[in-house]
């Protein structure tokens, strides 16, 4: 089986009214990373609390691994590891401690030796006598992490890692997950932070407004991102595309003032010059060029605006959340 989550029609009404998700699908490959993005409130949480079994749902269905999250919670619980946003940890208790319930929570056997693997590669081997309250925030998280990894899931959900982490733990953390990876581990990640998305992801999902509006090879939306537009500002404006320019993308703005050709940047060719002397052919005269490029947080506004819902955009890293 090449898809280890499978959500479907998922939709989520809280008891105030609210509709948090709408129809849900999408569908989680074995072994990838997935970046699930979007701005605030637009239901990142709300889905991965459903397929974790802490919300239910209100219609759809969820299978993890071949089991369905709701006729068969345990089995579906237990190939999951959740990393949640907040801090939810006993700080009375130690590092050690911690880790040894969370596992026996699960139902897992003790088993020294991958408690101790998961804190050495998190860098807390040396504090497992601490309590949790002596650490660093920093420190924190990283418990959160090896908590979630304590009875060894197949499915790890980071809701939003590094929102308020510094530089080095980010970089740390997405180490770290590329590592899980490498071991077998599929990895959803919430984030507000495209640049985040960029870096770890093998496939971005966007979500607004409940609605999931995108789901995409990375690789793909990076071709998007080396998509150059050319404007021609036109002496004389147009009604429509000239004949001998059909063949290329071309689209009218302004009132025909303006002609826009959307070319690929990579490409050896990019037909400019070929476009230009065809327009000087036909006698159409320009008197200004201008040339722009699309990045991924133009393509992400561009489609949360589509939607029609009025939200902020998204952060890079390194701004405040
Ligand atoms: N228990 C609840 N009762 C009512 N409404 C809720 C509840 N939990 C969440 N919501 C609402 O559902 C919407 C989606 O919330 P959710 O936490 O899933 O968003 P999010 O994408 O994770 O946002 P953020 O990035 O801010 O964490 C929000 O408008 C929120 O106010």
């Amino acid at each position: 089986m090449n898809d280890i989550i499978q959500v479907t029609g998922l939709t989520k009404t809280y008891a105030s009214g609210f509709q948090a998700l709408d129809k849900v699908d999408l569908n989680i490959r074995r072994g990838e990373i997935f970046a699930l993005l979007g701005p605030n409130g637009a239901g990142k949480t709300t889905l991965i609390s459903i397929i974790c079994g802490i919300v239910n749902p209100t219609a759809g269905r969820v299978v993890v691994d071949g089991h369905d999250i709701v006729r068969d919670y345990r089995a579906a619980r237990t190939a999951i590891g959740l990393v949640p946003q907040e801090l939810t940890n006993n700080m009375f208790d130690t590092v050690w401690a911690t880790l040894k319930l969370s596992r026996g929570l699960f139902g897992k056997p003790a088993d020294a030796a991958h408690l101790e693997k998961v804190l050495r590669d998190l860098s807390l081997w040396d504090k497992r006598n601490e309590k949790i309250m002596s650490l660093s925030g920093g420190m924190k998280r990283r418990v959160l992490i090896a908590k979630a990894l304590s009875h060894e899931p197949d499915i790890l959900f980071l809701d939003e890692p590094t929102a308020g982490v510094d530089v080095e733990l980010r970089r740390d953390m997405w180490e770290m997950v590329r590592k899980l990876r490498a071991s077998g581990v599929t990895i959803i990640l919430t984030t507000h932070y495209i640049e985040e998305a960029e870096e770890m992801a093998d496939r971005i999902g966007v979500i607004n407004g409940g609605k999931l509006i995108l789901v995409e090879e990375k690789a793909a939306l990076m071709r998007k991102m080396g998509t150059k537009q050319l404007s021609i500002h036109l002496q004389q404006p147009l009604e429509q595309i000239p004949v001998a320019v059909a063949d290329y993308q071309l689209a009218l703005e302004q009132e025909g003032h303006i002609l826009v050709y959307t070319f690929d940047a990579l490409k050896e060719q990019t037909g400019i010059a070929e476009l230009l002397r065809t327009l000087a052919r036909e006698g159409i005269e320009f008197k200004d060029l201008h040339s722009s490029q699309s990045s991924l947080e133009d393509i992400f506004v561009g489609l949360v605006h589509n939607a029609g819902e009025s939200v902020s955009a998204p952060q890079r890293a390194g701004e405040a959340s």
